[in-house]
């Protein structure tokens, strides 16, 4: 028998957590929750308006750790984060709430999302319904829905949940075949292509390149991961890719917003040390 990848146990740990927090509250409580949530700001309109003015349209990752890198920041106040990424430039924010392996956690997500006016995405490992209509209820505008740890039956029922809550959904593939997955069982205009491989963590930005020609032009591409200096931002925008998820980079830096400017607009940079000054 092969050893599970972190991948995997990442997934078999949301199907307790799930057993786990409905038993804590149900359903029906977490439906009536969501009713009463802050409207959605529209995360998928957002990135859509601003990549098709050709500008960066970045989603700015909160995370203080992963199991690739351990721990990134030790510093960490989401809602400060947020505030500075909100000044640098980001058009949504994307908050970890997963505990075990990112040191997550829901309130970071509803401290982040009241500091600021950007949209949120929940990032979490989602495998039922029950936790799509829990972000809803924690504020969150959207859901990512990762290819590689879902069937196509479980992914459709997971998006007509979101999509019965209010919530956008960004879709995320590696490879060829999960693409061809995600385009013919969701209509979500958002595309990720996560260039860390989730079972190895190999990073290559060839993986968007390779992918993108076969994106239809209705859907946003969206390059994920492994995004660490201008060059690297060049390269998907020679490509005419504009829309990002970036942390590493940001989580490293003292200030993450003044790093996501320096990354995405470094012609404001100046403007904004002078300002500072
Ligand atoms: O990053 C990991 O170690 C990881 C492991 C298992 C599942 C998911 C994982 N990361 C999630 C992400 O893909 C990134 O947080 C996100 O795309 C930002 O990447 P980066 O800019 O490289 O921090």
């Amino acid at each position: 028998m092969s050893v599970p990848t972190v991948l995997e146990r990442i997934i078999a740990r949301k199907f307790q957590e799930v057993a786990e927090r409905s038993a804590r509250v149900s359903l029906g409580e977490l439906e009536r929750l969501a009713k009463v949530a802050d409207a959605p700001r529209g995360f998928a309109n957002a990135l859509i308006e601003q990549a098709r003015r050709k500008q960066p349209a970045v989603i700015a990752e909160i995370k203080k750790a992963s199991p690739s890198k351990g721990v990134i920041r030790e510093n960490f106040v989401p809602a400060e984060i947020a505030v500075s990424y909100e000044k640098g430039g980001a058009t949504c924010l994307s908050v970890l709430t997963d505990v075990d392996y990112f040191q997550g956690a829901d309130i970071y997500l509803q401290q982040a999302r009241a500091a600021v006016s950007l949209p949120v995405i929940r990032k979490d490992f989602m495998v039922d319904p029950y936790q799509i209509v829990e972000a809803r209820a924690l504020g969150a505008d959207c859901v990512l829905l990762i290819v590689s740890a879902l069937d196509d039956v479980k992914m459709a029922e997971l998006a007509a949940t979101a999509k019965d809550v209010g919530l956008d959904v960004l879709v995320e593939v590696h490879d060829g075949d999960e693409l061809e997955r995600a385009l013919k069982t969701l209509d979500t205009p958002l595309v990720g292509v996560n260039n860390r491989n989730l079972h190895t963590f190999e990073v290559s930005l060839e993986t968007t390149l390779d992918l993108l020609p076969r994106i239809p032009r209705d859907r946003l591409a969206i390059t994920e991961s492994g995004i660490l200096n201008r060059a690297d931002v060049e390269l998907m925008e020679i490509n005419e890719v504009y829309s990002f998820l970036v942390g590493e980079a940001f989580m490293r830096a003292e200030q993450p917003g003044l790093e996501l400017q320096r990354l995405f607009f470094p012609e404001q940079v100046k403007k904004t040390v002078q300002q500072l000054d």
